[in-house]
């Protein structure tokens, strides 16, 4: 599936996100600045998860999909989420937070802000040389304080000067594997040596159009190192920063970085050779301050002395429409500037609402929502809410028992809810449990639409894998979007691998995302004024958290199409096909078809109704008319069997069996 997305749009996507993802909690607010390390160093651990969203969007946005597949060295990958695990697990070693934590809360300040300032020449053994992880740190660095508008680091222009890439590496020995995305902060292109810029110019343009190499504000003939310089400059006079030289030129800073052969980060960054066009520029030694530079260049280039970002100026900056990488009125922001979260009105790391929260409030948005992440409810509403074809009772073959349960608790009290009251409320969270196949997403579409519901589809899987990092986030968002959509329904597939009993080992987003899901069951099913009905659908229910087994009150065995309900799948399925089936061939067929699901049997369906297909000559298919095509019959449907065998064990089946029996609702 090919993303109607511009590059532009992608990148602004996920850096959005992992800006959001940054955001700071109010208690790290509070730390200074030699302790903001644990708190950052407390952070890797969430950027790993980070740089797996990363790479999930990059899976998503088919950037790596065929680069998965190499990877899977195993040769089963499944879905996206195993090949997430295993690309997390390979670069875990270069996101190794403990590791950094030790490392970097034992090293004396001079060392750490070498490390800032220059990681890829730190001498500091722990430091693993070509580590994102030392990328990652730095622009965590970069971008937290700017959260907390504490002082600044070195801009970051310095440490990841040109705009991110989607480059796609080949696969090599390297101790990071090629599939790991390439850091939005280190593009991984140099653009600034002299020597080549008109190439890198090109290789940049290329990649984000010509217009984005203006917008970066780095181009030909402003150069993206004297740009750098500039704001070096600029940023060591206005920040005596650990106790080092408040001010240093920028040719001596880009002579001390541009000259040296570095290795690991610096040579990726693109600072080591980005000096000399600085030192060119600055060759007649006539010393002007950053800001007079500035004006002069962009008098010189854009006949204004504030840039492409000037209000009057037609030239859009990076951002300067619509879209900005959290700028404000249309100007990137800086690394002083105040940073202005994309997420619209949680609290910020003060205690107070900020900017976009009052701006919201101004729009009289639903109070459900103010504190919702607005790329988060479009989500949930594109991708979670469900508006496929309404499903009726018919559709489902069989579950009488089921259905009628369903009816009575659920159906009903939704189109009746003042009838149902006090000891006749009713419950508000219903496992449905059962092999996979037998219609327990079929019951939760149906519930919705026969109870004039909005229905929220999530599965489990995606919740870990696709949000990873941000699932709790998710979680209450997608609570939030629920009841402002009131009566609705969420059906939670997999509801056990999201709810699966709690371990010490599972990792702390996880533990977080649980506990806000059971926080947030709790409210939407002990709630009387909410009309939220939680349906939670499990192959494994015997996985399920002991807490949330109790919130789902209702527990209802979904078990395979008995016989009767097997005559109605294949019925259902033969009748908008030309076939000549008898009554008792379909009794037949059921017969034969013992032990199969609901899903089983529309396989065998669909595999015999392609046998008249390859009963046709190869040659005569292109011109064959479609009543040309003889009708299905019973031999369709042996050949089919042969082929088609049922999913289901009788070892499982005994299993939910016994569960049903410990805590099933029974019949
Ligand atoms: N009782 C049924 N009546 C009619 N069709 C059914 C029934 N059960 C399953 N099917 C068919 O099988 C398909 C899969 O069913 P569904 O997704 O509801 O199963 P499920 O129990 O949710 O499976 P899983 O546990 O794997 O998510 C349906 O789209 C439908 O075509």
């Amino acid at each position: 599936m090919e993303s109607d997305l511009s590059e532009e749009d992608k990148f602004l996507n996920i850096y959005q996100r992992l800006e959001f993802s940054q955001k700071l909690d109010p208690h790290q607010a509070v730390c200074d600045s030699r302790n903001q390390f644990f708190v950052f160093s407390k952070e890797l651990e969430k950027w790993t998860c980070n740089k797996t969203q990363l790479v999930w969007m990059d899976i998503h946005l088919n950037k790596i999909n065929s680069e998965v597949d190499k990877y899977d060295t195993e040769g089963s990958i499944n879905n996206d989420c195993d090949a997430i695990s295993r690309l997390v697990k390979q670069n875990g070693k270069h996101t190794d937070a403990p590791k950094w934590k030790s490392c970097l809360s034992e090293m004396d300040d001079s060392t750490f802000f070498d490390l800032i300032r220059s990681p890829g020449e730190c001498k500091n053994p722990n430091v693993v040389e070509d580590s994102p992880t030392v990328q990652s740190l730095i622009s965590l660095l970069v971008t937290n304080s700017e959260n907390t508008n504490r002082q600044p680091p070195p801009p970051s222009s310095i440490l990841h000067p040109a705009a991110p890439t989607y480059k796609k590496v080949e696969k090599s020995n390297n101790t990071i594997h090629p599939k790991q995305p390439v850091n939005l902060f280190n593009s991984g292109r140099s653009i600034a040596t002299n020597s080549d810029s008109s190439s890198n110019e090109t290789d940049f343009a290329k990649a984000y159009g010509k217009d984005s190499f203006n917008r970066t504000g780095m181009n030909k003939e402003n150069n993206a190192w004297t740009h750098m310089g500039d704001e070096t400059e600029e940023w060591y006079r206005a920040n005596n920063y650990g106790g080092r030289k408040s001010h240093v030129a920028a040719s001596n800073l880009t002579s001390k970085y541009g000259n040296k052969p570095s290795s690991g980060i610096s040579r990726s960054t693109g600072v080591s050779n980005a000096g000399s066009s600085s030192a060119s520029s600055h060759s007649n030694n006539v010393f002007r301050t950053a800001q007079e530079e500035l004006r002069i260049q962009n008098v010189n280039k854009y006949g204004n002395a504030n840039g492409p970002y000037n209000s009057e100026s037609t030239n859009g900056g990076y951002g300067s429409q619509k879209k900005s990488l959290g700028g404000i009125g249309g100007k990137p922001r800086s690394v002083t500037s105040k940073f202005k979260p994309p997420v619209p009105c949680e609290e910020n790391s003060w205690g107070s609402p900020n900017e976009s929260c009052k701006s919201n409030n101004d729009q009289g948005r639903s109070d459900l929502l103010k504190c919702i992440d607005e790329k988060m409810i479009e989500m949930i509403e594109n991708e979670i809410m469900d508006q496929s074809t309404p499903i009726t009772w018919d559709d489902i073959a069989g579950l009488e028992f089921a259905k009628k349960t369903i009816q009575e608790i659920v159906v009903l009290p939704f189109l009746r809810p003042d009838l149902f009251t006090g000891l006749r409320s009713p419950p508000k969270g219903i496992l449905l449990f059962g092999p996979p196949g037998t219609g327990k997403t079929l019951i939760g579409k149906c519930i919705a639409s026969e109870s004039e519901s909005t229905f929220f589809s999530i599965s489990a899987s995606s919740l870990t894998s696709k949000w990873i990092g941000d699932g709790e986030k998710m979680v209450r968002a997608l609570f939030a979007v629920a009841r402002t959509r009131q009566p609705s329904v969420i059906f939670i597939d997999e509801i056990d691998s999201l709810l699966s009993q709690r371990s010490d080992t599972e990792h702390e987003s996880s533990r977080r995302m649980k506990t806000e899901f059971l926080v947030q069951l709790d409210g939407a099913t002990t709630g009387d004024d909410d009309r939220i009905l939680i349906i939670g659908a499990t192959n494994r229910p015997q996985e399920l958290d002991e807490a949330a087994r109790r919130r789902l009150i209702k527990r209802l065995y979904i078990p395979l199409p008995d016989k009767p309900a097997r005559v109605q799948i294949i019925t259902r399925l033969m009748a908008s096909e030309r076939n000549d089936l008898t009554h008792e061939q379909v009794d037949e067929i059921s017969d034969l078809t013992d032990g199969y699901s609901g899903a089983d049997m529309k396989c065998v369906c669909k595999e015999a109704s392609l046998e008249p297909i390859r009963s046709i000559d190869i040659s005569k298919i292109k011109h064959i008319s479609a009543l040309d095509v003889r009708p299905i019959t019973i031999d369709d449907f042996r050949a089919a069997l042969s082929r088609v065998k049922s999913s289901v064990s009788a070892k499982d089946l005994d299993q939910y069996l016994e569960w049903d029996k410990l805590f099933g609702s029974g019949k």
